[in-house]
């Protein structure tokens, strides 16, 4: 069994940036991250994306706004942020609390600014197939692919959770890799039938360790994507420790995808400064 490691991943991808970064110079290229609320997982990826984008040399703006704040205040924000030439791409963190119409704020970033790829602008030009930013996490799953010389085409990939920001676009990508690809959500009735089809099994649904090794065929490369808590550890939607016996492959929570996705921000902010 192989360890994809995100790290090794993510080394590979900052060596090639930092040397174009440096030929812009430190703190010129510009993020920001709009925080609304208290959820965990929000404020853990904000954390680790200010620490990255620092060491990375960029310039980093937290704007942050406590639970009680209205849809008014979230979109002044937003606007501020979209009017300031100094921010080159915005990042808003899902979810946002229950009372933001988080559907009519998201439109109103400015796609070129659009670095997770969350605006329907850019939703449509990446499932045309015609550019645009994508979600920096299902990039981050393909790059750990090629970073291991995994091939998708002729392979039957197998996608858990059909979210806007993981499950959507991971299969339209892997199925542009010539992937034959199936997926799978919470009104699939045969779901341990389905996975166990996969050669590459990607794990997206938010649900701590639902993917048991009686699901996954001998020699199945395994993506987790999940980050979730369970009994005060973070821990993906595979059962690691049972499935890594089974798998040819598979990526550990933490140290697998998550650790790519931050990797894969800085270089769509790299590509909204140049834009
Ligand atoms: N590693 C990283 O960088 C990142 C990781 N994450 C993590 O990825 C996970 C998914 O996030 P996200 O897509 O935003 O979550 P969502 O809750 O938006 O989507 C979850 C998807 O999984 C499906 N699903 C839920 N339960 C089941 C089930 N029992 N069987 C089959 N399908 C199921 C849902 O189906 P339906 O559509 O029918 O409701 C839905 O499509 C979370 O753990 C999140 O924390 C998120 C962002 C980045
Ligand atoms: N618009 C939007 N896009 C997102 O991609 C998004 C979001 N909102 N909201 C919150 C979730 C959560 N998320 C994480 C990404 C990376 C790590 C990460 O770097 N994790 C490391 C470190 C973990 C650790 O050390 O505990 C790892 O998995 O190895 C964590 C969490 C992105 N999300």
């Amino acid at each position: 069994m192989i360890e994809l490691r995100g790290k090794a991943v993510a080394d590979a991808h900052k060596a090639i940036l930092q040397e174009k970064v440096a030929a812009v110079g430190d703190s010129v290229i510009t993020m920001a991250v709009l925080l609304v609320g208290e959820d965990h997982g929000a404020h853990m990826y904000a954390t680790f994306m200010e620490k990255t984008a620092k060491n990375f040399g960029y310039g980093f703006v937290l704007k942050e706004l406590p639970e009680t704040a209205t849809q008014d205040e979230v979109v002044t924000a937003l606007q501020e942020l979209n009017n300031d030439a100094a921010v080159h791409g915005i990042l808003p963190l899902m979810p946002m609390p229950k009372h933001i119409d988080t559907e009519a704020l998201i439109d109103m970033l400015d796609p070129k600014k659009d670095i997770d790829g969350l605006t329907t602008y850019n939703i449509g030009l990446v499932t045309a197939g015609k550019g645009g930013f994508a979600p920096c996490t299902a990039k981050a799953c393909m790059a750990i692919l090629n970073h291991y010389d995994i091939p998708v085409e002729g392979k039957h990939v197998v996608v858990i959770g059909r979210s806007q920001v993981i499950g959507k676009p991971v299969a339209l990508m892997t199925l542009g890799a010539h992937g034959t690809v199936t997926m799978c959500h919470s009104r699939t009735p045969d779901l341990a039938e389905q996975v166990k089809r996969g050669d590459i099994v990607i794990a997206a649904a938010g649900r701590a360790h639902m993917i048991t090794a009686d699901m996954i065929k001998p020699g199945a490369v395994v993506i987790d994507v999940g980050i979730n808590e369970l009994e005060g550890k973070t821990v993906g939607d595979v059962d690691y420790e049972a499935v890594k016996d089974i798998a040819s492959a598979i990526t550990p929570v933490p140290g697998g995808v998550g650790s790519v996705t931050t990797t894969m921000m800085l270089e769509a902010v790299y590509e909204a400064y140049h834009a």
